[in-house]
């Protein structure tokens, strides 16, 4: 998209046009193919489709014995013992008769039903020399039987392109064979701290004037939990030679976003927007919202050495003030990031909820208010539903209002206080599954096991090693599938 610099810097634009034009640029990035065992996470970019039908031969559901179901109860001799693996392979069971079966190991051809252990009896004397089984029940054909494919067809659709890859679909693709897939990589980012007033955070005395640079380690740390490549640019002085120097530096290593942090409002020393103006376009640079009103946003096309054609390369030109860096980072450069990378619907999510104390809305911007909500039974309507604490004081320099909040709560600019109890819409910045439930939430729900209460005990900071050991005739015969990569994707360490 390009956009005439002139019309881009006139006027402030709502952050969801902001939005619209940050995706409206940020173009999915090719896509490669890589083992599975590193795609947990990705977009897949390739439809998947099962080679063969699980499971491959028809299989016991039960340990018991494979009958023909006709036949029904009474004594049988016991002709064969058809263990998961390969042992039932060759064998016949014909009317009269019966096999030995475990669960998961292939029925073997002739029966046409399984009658569970507990359904039988053994017998103890046998005068034919084989083991001999009474079976107390009758049983309908098909019983206990998963046949050839019930749980994947052979062609059938399993995974699409655009799905994400989970630690379900590490254990389908290790199901059907799949040792590599073709998925939409994470960009890669460079993170550039500016501003003359900033040190290195290990710089114990401080000379006046100074501060320790958090942005950087906030960004770097922000970007490490998207799992995408970093490039640590340290900090640019505020004059033009340290900035062009860094930014060229960026734009020459395979970066597909830059984050630079300060530098973008009215200051004679405000050096970034023209910096990126002498290198790109500038798509945006005021945004009607509070904080993160100076944001910049800029588009830069390069040719690219090791690729020898152009590479697009966006660029956020973040607010200095530490918590309109991070909150820009979220609602902007986030849903750009998982649009390189794949994601059909880049979105942060949003919910409702009720606030627990008022709140003072600004009459121009609207606001993007730090809260850390949770769900409560009743959360004041009657109804469950979420309910959200301010962080207290949002001063953009104030970084203790970022501290555990997990959501932003969307003040309209009415100038009005909005009264506790007010619904409003917040978006979402951590991940729902990591929220703090209430006690009186979590009393209702969980059931006190002996087994729950051990597990609640256990400190936050228990760390945990985790051996997996897969115990299969099926498996260690080579005959089925280990899923043990189910496990070791999803918790990344294992023994
Ligand atoms: N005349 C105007 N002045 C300001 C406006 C305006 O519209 N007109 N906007 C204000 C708003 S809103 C913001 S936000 C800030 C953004 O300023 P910059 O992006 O230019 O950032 P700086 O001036 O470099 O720094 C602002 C503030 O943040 C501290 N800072 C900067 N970098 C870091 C860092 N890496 N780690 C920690 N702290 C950092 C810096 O020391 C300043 O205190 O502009 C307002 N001004
Ligand atoms: O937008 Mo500034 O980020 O309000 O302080």
């Amino acid at each position: 998209m390009s956009l005439p610099t002139s019309a881009a810097t006139m006027t402030m634009i709502s952050a969801k046009e902001a939005l619209h034009r940050v995706l409206g640029v940020a173009r999915p990035l090719p896509v490669v193919t890589i083992p599975i065992h590193g795609a947990l996470g990705l977009i897949l970019a390739e439809d998947i489709r099962a080679p063969d039908p699980f499971p491959p031969y028809r299989a016991s559901i039960k340990d018991g014995y494979a009958v023909v179901a006709s036949d029904g109860p009474g004594e049988y001799p016991v002709i064969a013992e058809s263990r998961a693996g390969s042992d039932g392979i060759g064998v016949s069971v014909t009317p009269g008769a019966v096999a030995y079966v475990t669960t998961g190991g292939p029925v073997p051809d002739g029966a046409d039903a399984v009658v569970q252990i507990e359904d039988t009896e053994q017998v103890t004397s046998s005068s034919d020399g084989l083991k001999r089984v009474r079976i107390l029940n009758g049983v309908s054909k098909g019983c206990d039987i998963r046949p050839v494919g019930c749980d994947i067809e052979k062609d059938a659709l399993v995974l699409k392109s655009g799905e994400q890859i989970g630690s379900p679909e590490i254990g389908l693709l290790a199901t059907m064979g799949f040792m590599t897939v073709k998925v939409y990589p994470r960009p890669t980012l460079a993170v550039l701290s500016t501003g003359d007033e900033l040190v290195e955070p290990s710089t114990q005395c401080l000379n006046h004037g100074q501060i320790r640079d958090s942005n950087r380690s906030m960004l770097l740390a922000a970007v490490m939990q998207q799992q995408c490549k970093l490039v640590d640019l340290g900090i640019a002085r505020d004059d033009e030679q340290s900035l062009d120097d860094s930014l060229d530096r960026a734009l020459n290593s395979s970066i597909d976003i830059l984050l630079i942090s300060g530098g973008v409002s009215m200051g004679d020393r405000d050096l970034v927007k023209p910096s990126l103006e002498k290198r790109g376009t500038i798509l945006f640079e005021k945004v009607l919202m509070r904080p993160g009103k100076p944001l910049t946003f800029a588009e830069i096309t390069r040719k690219s050495n090791e690729e020898k054609c152009d590479k697009t390369v966006i660029a956020f030109g973040l607010p200095g003030n530490p918590v309109s860096c991070l909150l820009c980072f979220q609602l902007f450069a986030l849903p750009a990031i998982r649009q390189l990378a794949g994601w059909s619907n880049p979105h942060l999510q949003r919910v409702h909820t009720r606030i627990a104390q008022p709140i003072r809305t600004d009459s121009i911007r609207p606001e993007y208010h730090r809260a850390i909500i949770r769900w409560e039974l009743d959360n004041g309507s009657g109804t469950p539903g979420f309910i959200a604490e301010s962080t207290g004081v949002q001063m953009s320099s104030r970084l203790l209002s970022m501290k555990s909040a997990n959501a932003l709560l969307e003040v309209p600019a009415t100038g009005e206080i909005l009264p506790a109890g007010t619904s409003l819409q917040a978006v979402l910045i951590s991940d729902i599954s990591n929220f703090h439930l209430s006690k009186v939430f979590t009393d209702h729900c969980i059931q006190s096991s002996a087994e729950s209460k051990q597990t609640s005990s256990a400190s936050p900071e228990t760390k945990v090693k985790v051996a997996i050991l897969t115990v299969s005739d099926t498996v260690s015969s080579g005959a089925g599938p280990d899923r043990r990569w189910y496990w070791i994707y999803t918790k990344g360490c294992y023994t």
